[in-house]
């Protein structure tokens, strides 16, 4: 568990530079994007500063994030793909989705992941370029918040997994450029299957915006994904 968790570490660049393996005092520094910037307003600064004190003592540990591409990726997923060399290529475009916007008016977010509770916590701030119904966050983007922080617990707690379900039940909307916290936890685990639920809070806890059940199955190692074919697919190769 805590191996896989130090790969993922490695892998979204805390442990090394952006092309692997170098160390970064060679190369130029990329960007943690999961640390306060000037569009963060005071509620998201506020709540970043707790976690970072409950931080302290190692229960939690801020994931760091960069618009990497999965190429900074592959030597934890090269396993899966029968030609690593091909993929290194047709991605060396590739960014992060929500890392994707630029800086305050699309994701600003942070997560912060619990080993010990295989919990994982984002709090975010959803920009102006999110919108939806005026005023208000568009769904698509809540459900990518979801998505990813679900992602990052299931990963974190289980090793290399994708969506396989996803159910969202939007209670209230969440208003733009607001802050809210969304509470991920692994629930149980059976095989390759990890069932992962969360909710979407406001800064006070007070209104329950969204709440989410997931299934990630991870990847089984037997089937490669291969991207030669125009719609990429995953099965026995071999
Ligand atoms: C290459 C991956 C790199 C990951 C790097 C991670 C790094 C950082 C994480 C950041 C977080 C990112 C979060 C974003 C995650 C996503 O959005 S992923 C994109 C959306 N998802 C997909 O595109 C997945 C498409 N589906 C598939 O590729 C496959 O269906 C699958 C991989 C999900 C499962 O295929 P397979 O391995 O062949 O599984 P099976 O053998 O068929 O089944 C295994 C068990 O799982 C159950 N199952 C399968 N599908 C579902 C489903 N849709 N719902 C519920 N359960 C499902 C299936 O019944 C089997 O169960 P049993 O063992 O029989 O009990």
């Amino acid at each position: 568990m805590l191996r896989s968790s130090a790969r993922l570490l490695r892998t979204t660049g805390a442990l090394r530079g952006p092309k692997g393996g170098k160390s970064f005092s060679s190369e130029v520094l990329p960007v943690d994007h999961s640390l306060p910037n000037p569009s963060w307003n005071e509620d998201m600064r506020l709540l970043f500063d707790q976690f970072m004190k409950k931080s302290e003592d190692g229960s939690w540990k801020r994931l760091p994030s960069y618009k990497c591409n999965l190429t900074e990726r592959i030597e934890d997923v090269k396993i899966f793909f029968p030609d690593a060399k091909l993929l290194k290529e047709q991605m060396s475009q590739a960014q992060l989705f929500p890392r994707s916007l630029g800086e305050g008016v699309g994701f600003e977010y942070v997560m912060f992941h619990n080993h010990v509770e295989d919990r994982t916590v984002c709090i975010f701030q959803g920009g102006p370029h999110l919108q939806g119904v005026p005023g208000f966050l568009h769904g698509g983007a809540i459900a990518t918040m979801i998505d990813s922080t679900l992602g990052m617990c299931a990963v974190l707690t289980g090793g290399i997994a994708m969506t396989a379900n996803l159910n969202i039940n939007f209670r209230r909307p969440i208003p733009l450029c607001s802050v809210v916290v969304i509470n991920c936890q692994l629930d149980r685990v059976e095989g390759r299957k990890l069932f992962v639920s969360c909710n979407i809070r406001s800064m006070d806890e007070k209104t329950l915006y969204s709440e989410a059940t997931s299934t990630f199955v991870k990847l089984d190692p037997k089937k490669k994904i291969d991207i030669r074919a125009s719609g990429a697919f995953y099965t026995n190769l071999q």
